[in-house]
């Protein structure tokens, strides 16, 4: 039977990167969707710029919405601290099963937990089942329309507090209006663009960073 594409991209991963090397699995992926398929990560262009709002964030707690096939949980959890907890939220089980391959091949399984289902279900049980207060650091690179609502599903459940950085992928392309208009118009955020480009393309693309003002 037909192989999928994250199934293509693992095996690219086991065949070029080096297990519990992040890095070099960062740039198996990279180098897959550069020269084999192209597939929906960040990137290594916004890919830098997420390294760099991780690291000056120094998250104790990060959410991601949205795995795929675990690129960036991979970039992400490689720059937390020993004993931060990255969460990571996924509702497809075929790319659950292959992110999980990807992260334990980066050796970063201690640092994850991903959750096999849908934000909207999983966002409001985020304390109780992980007694998560609030989180430092939110990545959204989910469905393009769940952006708005999950912020503001998050915002009701008492999930971020003053200081919280929501990073958005892709608010250009495919784009996020609603949730751009949002967070870029609303008091109780302060936002940023960073400017770059669609992974692997030389279409514009960016990331925005929004910081919560409680
Ligand atoms: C609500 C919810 N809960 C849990 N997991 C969820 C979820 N909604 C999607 N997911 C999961 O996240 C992943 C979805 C990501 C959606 N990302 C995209 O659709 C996406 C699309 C493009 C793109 C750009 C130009 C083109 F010409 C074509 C594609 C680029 C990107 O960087 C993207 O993230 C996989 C899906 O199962
Ligand atoms: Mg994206």
């Amino acid at each position: 039977t037909q192989s999928t594409r994250p199934q293509r991209l693992l095996g690219a991963v086991q065949k070029n990167a080096t297990r519990g090397d992040p890095r070099s699995v960062v740039q198996a992926i990279d180098q897959f969707c550069r020269q084999k398929e192209w597939a929906m990560n960040v990137g290594d262009e916004k890919g830098c710029i997420l390294d760099s709002v991780v690291s000056e964030v120094n998250p104790a707690t990060v959410l991601e919405l949205g795995t795929y096939c675990g690129y960036s949980t991979v970039r992400i959890a490689s720059l937390l601290p020993p004993h931060a907890k990255l969460i990571t939220l996924e509702f497809n089980p075929d790319f659950a099963a292959i992110a999980r391959q990807v992260i334990a091949w980066a050796g970063l399984e201690d640092k994850v937990h991903l959750v096999e289902g849908a934000s909207g279900d999983w966002i409001p049980k985020m304390t109780e089942q992980f007694g998560v207060k609030t989180f430092d650091l939110v990545f959204l690179d989910h469905w393009k329309d769940r952006y708005l609502p999950d912020t503001m599903l998050m915002e009701e459940c008492g999930l971020l507090r003053k200081g919280s950085i929501l990073l958005a992928d892709n608010v250009i392309c495919p784009g996020t209006p609603d949730y751009l208009e949002y967070v870029r118009s609303s008091p109780r955020y302060e936002s940023q663009y960073f400017k770059s480009h669609l992974e692997y393309t030389k279409v514009e693309d960016g990331l925005e960073k929004s910081v919560f003002l409680g």
